[in-house]
Protein backbone atom coordinates (compact mmCIF):
# COMPACT_ATOMS: atom_id res chain seq x y z
CA UNK A 1 0.00 0.00 0.00
CA UNK A 2 1.58 3.49 -0.81
CA UNK A 3 0.23 6.11 1.67
CA UNK A 4 0.83 10.20 1.06
CA UNK A 5 0.00 12.68 3.47
CA UNK A 6 0.04 16.33 3.21
CA UNK A 7 0.79 18.76 6.23
CA UNK A 8 2.68 22.09 7.16
CA UNK A 9 3.67 19.74 10.19
CA UNK A 10 5.60 17.32 8.14
CA UNK A 11 7.76 16.10 11.37
CA UNK A 12 3.88 15.57 13.52
CA UNK A 13 4.57 12.38 11.33
CA UNK A 14 8.11 11.43 12.21
CA UNK A 15 5.97 8.52 14.82
CA UNK A 16 5.19 6.97 11.95
CA UNK A 17 9.07 5.74 11.56
CA UNK A 18 8.61 4.27 14.91
CA UNK A 19 7.61 0.75 16.35
CA UNK A 20 5.30 -1.54 14.07
CA UNK A 21 4.67 1.01 11.04
CA UNK A 22 8.05 1.94 10.88
CA UNK A 23 8.85 -1.99 10.67
CA UNK A 24 6.40 -2.46 7.94
CA UNK A 25 8.09 0.67 6.12
CA UNK A 26 11.18 -0.92 6.20
CA UNK A 27 10.17 -3.87 5.24
CA UNK A 28 7.96 -2.31 2.20
CA UNK A 29 5.00 -3.42 2.95
CA UNK A 30 4.05 -0.02 3.54
CA UNK A 31 5.46 3.49 0.92
CA UNK A 32 4.63 5.94 3.05
CA UNK A 33 5.51 9.33 1.91
CA UNK A 34 5.25 12.45 3.96
CA UNK A 35 4.91 16.29 1.52
CA UNK A 36 5.50 19.56 3.03
CA UNK A 37 2.28 21.67 1.83
CA UNK A 38 5.13 24.96 1.98
CA UNK A 39 7.08 23.19 -0.69
CA UNK A 40 4.12 23.48 -3.28
CA UNK A 41 3.92 27.38 -2.77
CA UNK A 42 5.85 30.23 -4.77
CA UNK A 43 5.70 33.11 -2.61
CA UNK A 44 9.18 34.19 -0.24
CA UNK A 45 6.53 33.52 3.09
CA UNK A 46 5.55 29.85 1.51
CA UNK A 47 1.90 31.55 2.16
CA UNK A 48 -0.64 28.35 2.98
CA UNK A 49 -3.74 30.95 4.74
CA UNK A 50 -5.53 33.41 4.43
CA UNK A 51 -8.83 35.30 5.94
CA UNK A 52 -11.62 33.94 5.40
CA UNK A 53 -14.44 35.31 2.41
CA UNK A 54 -17.99 35.76 4.26
CA UNK A 55 -15.88 37.01 7.45
CA UNK A 56 -15.44 35.31 10.75
CA UNK A 57 -12.25 34.54 13.27
CA UNK A 58 -9.74 32.50 12.07
CA UNK A 59 -8.10 32.19 8.66
CA UNK A 60 -8.66 29.55 5.86
CA UNK A 61 -6.23 27.30 3.71
CA UNK A 62 -5.48 28.59 0.47
CA UNK A 63 -6.39 26.18 -2.39
CA UNK A 64 -3.54 26.53 -4.68
CA UNK A 65 -0.88 25.01 -2.80
CA UNK A 66 -3.44 22.13 -2.14
CA UNK A 67 -4.26 22.12 -5.87
CA UNK A 68 -0.84 21.11 -6.39
CA UNK A 69 -0.26 19.23 -3.31
CA UNK A 70 -2.56 16.70 -4.37
CA UNK A 71 -1.96 16.92 -8.55
CA UNK A 72 1.47 15.54 -7.88
CA UNK A 73 0.10 12.92 -6.02
CA UNK A 74 -2.38 11.51 -8.41
CA UNK A 75 0.28 11.55 -11.03
CA UNK A 76 2.56 9.52 -9.06
CA UNK A 77 -0.40 7.17 -7.53
CA UNK A 78 0.22 3.01 -8.67
CA UNK A 79 -3.56 2.98 -8.50
CA UNK A 80 -4.72 4.17 -12.49
CA UNK A 81 -6.70 7.09 -12.72
CA UNK A 82 -8.78 6.43 -15.56
CA UNK A 83 -12.42 7.58 -15.05
CA UNK A 84 -13.68 3.71 -14.63
CA UNK A 85 -10.51 2.28 -13.10
CA UNK A 86 -10.37 2.91 -9.07
CA UNK A 87 -9.39 6.09 -7.61
CA UNK A 88 -7.31 6.58 -4.49
CA UNK A 89 -8.37 6.96 -1.69
CA UNK A 90 -8.09 10.81 -0.17
CA UNK A 91 -9.33 10.98 3.19
CA UNK A 92 -9.67 14.60 4.79
CA UNK A 93 -9.62 14.38 8.81
CA UNK A 94 -12.25 16.78 10.11
CA UNK A 95 -14.72 17.20 12.50
CA UNK A 96 -17.52 17.32 9.96
CA UNK A 97 -16.26 13.59 8.73
CA UNK A 98 -18.54 10.30 8.65
CA UNK A 99 -17.09 8.81 11.88
CA UNK A 100 -13.63 6.16 11.60
CA UNK A 101 -14.61 2.62 13.07
CA UNK A 102 -12.98 -0.38 12.55
CA UNK A 103 -15.08 -1.21 10.36
CA UNK A 104 -13.79 1.94 7.74
CA UNK A 105 -10.40 0.48 9.07
CA UNK A 106 -10.77 -2.66 7.62
CA UNK A 107 -12.28 -1.00 4.39
CA UNK A 108 -9.70 0.99 4.12
CA UNK A 109 -6.68 -1.18 4.81
CA UNK A 110 -7.70 -2.72 1.58
CA UNK A 111 -7.23 0.17 -0.77
CA UNK A 112 -3.95 0.27 -3.14
CA UNK A 113 -3.31 4.25 -2.18
CA UNK A 114 -4.45 6.20 0.67
CA UNK A 115 -3.85 9.98 0.62
CA UNK A 116 -4.36 11.98 3.77
CA UNK A 117 -5.16 15.90 3.82
CA UNK A 118 -4.32 17.35 6.87
CA UNK A 119 -6.28 20.27 7.54
CA UNK A 120 -5.56 23.44 9.96
CA UNK A 121 -7.30 26.85 11.44
CA UNK A 122 -10.39 26.79 10.31
CA UNK A 123 -10.24 24.42 7.70
CA UNK A 124 -9.17 23.43 3.85
CA UNK A 125 -10.88 26.07 0.58
CA UNK A 126 -13.86 23.25 -0.25
CA UNK A 127 -13.40 24.15 -3.91
CA UNK A 128 -9.87 22.01 -3.48
CA UNK A 129 -12.24 18.60 -2.30
CA UNK A 130 -14.37 19.18 -5.11
CA UNK A 131 -10.97 19.52 -7.63
CA UNK A 132 -9.48 16.58 -5.84
CA UNK A 133 -12.86 14.26 -6.52
CA UNK A 134 -11.55 14.41 -10.00
CA UNK A 135 -8.93 12.30 -9.54
CA UNK A 136 -9.46 10.78 -5.78
CA UNK A 137 -12.55 9.18 -3.88
CA UNK A 138 -12.48 12.16 -1.61
CA UNK A 139 -13.22 11.12 1.74
CA UNK A 140 -13.91 13.60 5.38
CA UNK A 141 -13.15 11.32 8.25
CA UNK A 142 -13.79 12.16 11.94
CA UNK A 143 -11.98 10.37 14.77
CA UNK A 144 -14.63 11.47 16.84
CA UNK A 145 -16.60 14.06 18.05
CA UNK A 146 -14.36 16.86 19.68
CA UNK A 147 -11.88 19.82 17.33
CA UNK A 148 -7.91 19.30 17.12
CA UNK A 149 -5.93 21.75 16.18
CA UNK A 150 -5.39 19.83 12.61
CA UNK A 151 -5.30 16.80 11.06
CA UNK A 152 -2.03 14.91 11.59
CA UNK A 153 -3.14 13.45 15.08
CA UNK A 154 -6.30 12.06 13.55
CA UNK A 155 -3.89 10.67 10.63
CA UNK A 156 -1.20 9.26 13.14
CA UNK A 157 -4.20 7.39 14.81
CA UNK A 158 -5.84 6.28 11.12
CA UNK A 159 -2.70 4.79 9.99
CA UNK A 160 -1.78 2.86 13.10
CA UNK A 161 -5.60 1.74 12.59
CA UNK A 162 -5.26 0.40 8.97
CA UNK A 163 -1.60 -0.39 8.78
CA UNK A 164 -1.86 -3.13 11.39
CA UNK A 165 -4.03 -4.61 9.39
CA UNK A 166 -2.37 -5.05 6.23
CA UNK A 167 -1.07 -8.84 5.93
CA UNK A 168 2.82 -8.97 7.81
CA UNK A 169 2.67 -6.12 9.44
CA UNK A 170 1.82 -7.28 12.91
CA UNK A 171 3.72 -10.54 13.51
CA UNK A 172 1.02 -12.71 15.03
CA UNK A 173 -2.67 -11.87 12.85
CA UNK A 174 -4.29 -14.36 15.32
CA UNK A 175 -3.98 -11.14 17.73
CA UNK A 176 -6.67 -9.46 15.46
CA UNK A 177 -9.19 -11.97 16.10
CA UNK A 178 -10.34 -11.17 19.55
CA UNK A 179 -9.86 -7.53 19.80
CA UNK A 180 -12.08 -5.02 20.94
CA UNK A 181 -14.87 -4.13 18.14
CA UNK A 182 -13.82 -7.25 16.43
CA UNK A 183 -16.82 -9.21 17.39
CA UNK A 184 -18.99 -5.99 17.98
CA UNK A 185 -18.17 -6.01 22.09
CA UNK A 186 -15.45 -4.60 24.31
CA UNK A 187 -12.64 -6.82 24.52
CA UNK A 188 -12.65 -8.81 27.99
CA UNK A 189 -9.79 -8.24 30.78
CA UNK A 190 -6.12 -9.80 30.71
CA UNK A 191 -3.84 -10.66 32.77
CA UNK A 192 0.01 -12.45 33.30
CA UNK A 193 2.26 -13.56 36.25
CA UNK A 194 2.31 -12.81 38.73
CA UNK A 195 -0.65 -14.77 40.35
CA UNK A 196 -1.11 -12.44 43.22
CA UNK A 197 0.07 -9.14 43.04
CA UNK A 198 -0.80 -6.27 46.00
CA UNK A 199 -2.90 -8.70 47.38
CA UNK A 200 -4.74 -9.25 44.22
CA UNK A 201 -5.93 -12.79 42.79
CA UNK A 202 -5.76 -13.21 39.44
CA UNK A 203 -9.27 -14.56 38.69
CA UNK A 204 -9.42 -18.59 39.42
CA UNK A 205 -11.45 -19.69 36.34
CA UNK A 206 -8.14 -18.71 34.21
CA UNK A 207 -5.57 -21.11 35.73
CA UNK A 208 -8.41 -24.13 35.39
CA UNK A 209 -7.31 -25.33 32.56
CA UNK A 210 -11.06 -25.82 31.57
CA UNK A 211 -11.37 -23.52 27.74
CA UNK A 212 -14.89 -24.09 28.08
CA UNK A 213 -15.48 -22.32 31.10
CA UNK A 214 -12.51 -19.64 30.39
CA UNK A 215 -14.27 -18.83 26.92
CA UNK A 216 -17.70 -18.45 28.78
CA UNK A 217 -15.88 -16.23 31.67
CA UNK A 218 -14.41 -13.90 28.75
CA UNK A 219 -17.43 -13.67 26.76
CA UNK A 220 -19.49 -12.67 29.84
CA UNK A 221 -17.09 -10.19 31.06
CA UNK A 222 -17.13 -8.54 27.13
CA UNK A 223 -20.48 -8.43 27.42
CA UNK A 224 -20.39 -6.73 31.04
CA UNK A 225 -18.02 -4.07 29.95
CA UNK A 226 -20.17 -3.34 26.70
CA UNK A 227 -23.21 -3.37 28.49
CA UNK A 228 -21.90 -0.73 31.26
CA UNK A 229 -19.03 1.44 29.10
CA UNK A 230 -20.56 1.49 25.82
CA UNK A 231 -24.58 0.63 25.51
CA UNK A 232 -24.80 2.20 22.15
CA UNK A 233 -22.66 -1.04 21.14
CA UNK A 234 -25.60 -3.61 22.53
CA UNK A 235 -28.15 -2.24 20.49
CA UNK A 236 -26.50 -2.38 17.49
CA UNK A 237 -25.39 -6.09 18.56
CA UNK A 238 -27.67 -8.92 16.52
CA UNK A 239 -29.15 -11.94 18.78
CA UNK A 240 -26.64 -14.60 17.65
CA UNK A 241 -23.96 -12.28 18.63
CA UNK A 242 -25.27 -11.90 21.93
CA UNK A 243 -26.45 -15.31 22.72
CA UNK A 244 -22.72 -16.92 21.40
CA UNK A 245 -21.84 -17.91 24.42
CA UNK A 246 -24.53 -20.47 25.16
CA UNK A 247 -23.11 -22.20 22.16
CA UNK A 248 -19.32 -22.37 23.67
CA UNK A 249 -21.30 -24.59 26.90
C1 LIG B 1 -12.60 19.93 4.66
O1 LIG B 1 -12.02 19.54 5.89
C2 LIG B 1 -11.23 20.44 6.51
O2 LIG B 1 -11.04 21.54 6.04
C3 LIG B 1 -10.58 20.00 7.79
O3 LIG B 1 -10.03 21.13 8.44
C4 LIG B 1 -9.63 20.98 9.76
C5 LIG B 1 -9.54 22.13 10.54
C6 LIG B 1 -9.14 22.01 11.87
C7 LIG B 1 -8.82 20.78 12.40
C8 LIG B 1 -8.92 19.66 11.61
C9 LIG B 1 -8.51 18.33 12.18
O4 LIG B 1 -9.54 17.43 12.34
C10 LIG B 1 -10.18 17.43 13.58
O5 LIG B 1 -10.14 18.37 14.35
C11 LIG B 1 -10.92 16.21 13.89
C12 LIG B 1 -10.93 15.06 13.15
N1 LIG B 1 -11.72 14.18 13.79
N2 LIG B 1 -12.24 14.75 14.88
C13 LIG B 1 -11.76 16.00 14.96
C14 LIG B 1 -9.31 19.74 10.28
Amino acid sequence: MRIDVVSIFPEYLAALDLSLIGKARREKLLDLNVHDLRDYTHDRHRTVDDTPYGGGAGMVMKPEPWGAALARIATESPVSNAPLGDKPILIVPSPAGAVFDQEMAYELAEAQHLAFACGRYEGIDERVLEYASEAFDVRPVSIGDYVLNGGEVAVLAMVEAIGRLIPGVIGNPESLIEESHSDGLLEYPVYTKPGTWEGREVPEVLLSGNHGKIARFRRNKQLERTATRRPDLIVQLDASTLNRHDRDT
